[in-house]
């Protein structure tokens, strides 16, 4: 049976084109336009996985897919893939001649902040609007040719709604990354890439720490650190309980094993917090310059 992968659409967002770097053409490939209906769709079994950005090198994390995660429907995260982000700024072919008049940038709220600089310098009067995708953000340029809009997006984005690349790579930082979370019912993914090969095996925790604990951090910390755990995320996110509780978010560099992952998780409930597994998961990286935009 194929397998069904959901994810932020239209065609050509960067979630398509790390989908696409992936699972090739080995899945079902299910468009979707907003990440909580992405995560909606899993849960509910209309799709087999979705696949999600949560992390990006400048900004932080994807609020709204933890958030959503963890509030609303718990899925496991069964894989990540981490890929090079490059973005461009296009605008319909009739207004080429004018692009540097544009008076309103539309693309999703991650891209617009990863070219913050050239935005800044170029178009520092123009409105911003934020896309659900950079791909929605295309679609919707190559359909108002009437309007002085441009969007931020992918080469494959250009390329699928017909637009001029009038700027290329106005991503401030060059090491610019994106992490997508795969996201499935259970704890395991079911499918072994052909296209990507594993290079980090990750476990990633929620813990809510007891409400006003002095040290409680502390403790959560030295829980990892005597087993020699090695974190490589510590995030706290509000509890949506009120204005000053909160959850970590804690990634361990290596996969759940049978004594140290659960020794500290063991630690941190006879502490008083409760700690949740979101996943326990191999990671793979899409070297730059690889992307194919066909
Ligand atoms: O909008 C997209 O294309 C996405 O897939 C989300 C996103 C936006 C900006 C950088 C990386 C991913």
């Amino acid at each position: 049976m194929t397998i069904r992968v959901g994810f932020l659409g239209p065609k050509a967002t960067f979630t398509h084109l790390a989908v696409k770097a992936f699972f090739g053409d080995d899945v079902e490939q299910v468009l979707i336009s907003t990440i909580p209906q992405c995560i909606d769709a899993v849960a509910d079994g209309d799709i087999d996985y979705a696949v999600v950005p949560t992390e990006n090198a400048l900004e932080g994390s994807v609020n709204l897919t933890f958030d959503y995660l963890i509030h609303e429907r718990p899925l496991y995260i069964v894989g990540e893939i981490v890929s090079p982000i490059e973005q461009h700024f296009m605008v319909h072919p009739s207004r080429v001649e004018e692009w540097e008049n544009i008076t309103r940038v539309y693309s999703h709220s991650h891209a617009i902040a990863q070219c913050h600089k050239f935005l800044h310098k170029m178009f520092k009067h123009a409105t911003y609007d934020y896309a659900t995708s950079t791909g929605a953000a295309a679609q919707y340029v190559s359909e108002h040719p009437d309007e002085l809009v441009a969007a931020i997006a992918n080469g494959l984005a250009a390329k699928e709604y017909g637009l001029k690349i009038v700027k290329e790579n106005i991503h401030d930082y060059h090491y610019n990354h994106t992490r997508f979370a795969i996201l499935h019912k259970t704890t395991t993914l079911d499918y072994q890439s052909k296209y990507l090969v594993a290079d980090k095996e990750k476990t990633t925790l929620m813990v809510t720490l007891p409400s006003d604990q002095s040290g409680a951090l502390h403790q959560v910390l030295s829980a990892f650190t005597w087993r020699k755990l090695n974190l490589s995320k510590i995030e706290s996110r509000p509890m949506k309980t009120g204005l000053g509780n909160y959850f970590f978010i804690i990634d361990i560099d290596m996969m759940l094993d049978e004594v140290l992952i659960p020794g500290a998780i063991a630690e941190l409930e006879a502490l008083g917090c409760s700690v949740k597994l979101l996943g326990s998961y191999e990671a793979y990286s899409i070297k730059q310059g690889s992307l194919n935009y066909k």
